[in-house]
């Protein structure tokens, strides 16, 4: 199954448009868990086997893990998600972007080494550099277009032949780039009126949403921006505030119920 096949059965199968955002930060783990040399994946598999039924998508990203010279952990917990809850896409968050060679290697370690569904891009070096990953044609291409940072409109928000920067991305994405439908893109949840524009411009595709939790983006505004018409077309992303939700051994279980409310909450605005 596709990406965007997968990601449409776990919007209707777990009535979910939460992603859950997997940053594993040592530093905040439960005390049981420090100084083991797998703790970085038995916490977030606890995470994930805690919430699968709420989510429609997990986004491991993948500066916390190579931080700390755990890429085989997050291998495995890619693996992990695949095994124990078939069907949930995972999306490795790794902003890749370069020339067309080096994005071929990059699309080989999304796509062979961790065996994501989807991965994220950053579309700033222009087609070709996007390329290499759409020859893996079950797999998703989510590109940046309006990051949630403060710093984001620095660039972004530059006018470009009469419109800004962000708009220009996301129509030639979904006008020029997209004729095999697997790309996506990614607008924070800080910014709800330009994740309305963005849906104005770029119909059904998928938008992966990060900003809801820690950075304080809105809950109901984001998902009246960004719904489709049947009510789905959204990955909202939140890290932080599901995994750190509990600091003890109970953490996975307070995970559970921060992602339950969560889910509650933006199913409301569906
Ligand atoms: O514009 C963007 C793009 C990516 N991110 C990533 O999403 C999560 C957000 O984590 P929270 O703890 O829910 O704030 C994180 O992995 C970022 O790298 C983003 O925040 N904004």
């Amino acid at each position: 199954m596709s990406f965007t096949q997968q990601l449409a059965a776990a919007w209707q199968k777990n009535n979910s448009l939460l992603c859950v955002g997997l940053d594993p930060d040592p530093a905040k783990f439960p005390a049981h868990l420090k100084g083991r040399d797998d703790a970085i994946f038995e916490f977030c598999a606890a995470i994930v086997d805690a919430t699968a039924d709420l989510v429609c998508s997990f986004k491991p990203q993948i500066a916390y893990f190579a931080a700390r010279r755990a890429e085989d952990q997050l291998e495995a917990l890619i693996a992990h998600i695949h095994d124990k809850h078939p069907g949930i896409p995972v999306i490795l968050d790794s902003k890749r972007g370069d020339i067309g060679s080096t994005a071929e290697q990059y699309a080989v370690e999304a796509f062979g080494r961790y065996k994501a569904d989807a991965v994220t891009v950053n579309p700033y070096m222009g087609r070709d550099s996007v390329e290499p990953y759409l020859a893996y044609p079950d797999k998703g291409v989510i590109l940046l277009c309006r990051t949630s940072n403060p710093g984001g409109s620095d660039l972004q928000f530059l006018e470009v032949e009469g419109e800004k920067l962000y708009e220009r991305v996301a129509r030639l994405a979904a006008k020029e780039w997209n004729s095999t439908g697997q790309i996506g893109l990614v607008v924070g949840a800080t910014f709800p009126a330009e994740i309305a524009r963005v849906r104005a411009i770029v119909g059904d595709m998928p938008l992966l949403v990060p900003g809801i939790g820690a950075q304080g983006g809105d809950i109901e505004a984001t998902v009246k921006a960004g719904r489709t018409a049947d009510a789905t077309g959204l990955m909202i992303n939140s890290s932080r505030a599901i995994l750190y939700a509990g600091k003890d051994e109970g953490y996975a279980d307070a995970a559970r119920k921060a992602a339950q409310e969560t889910r509650d909450a933006i199913n409301q605005y569906r």
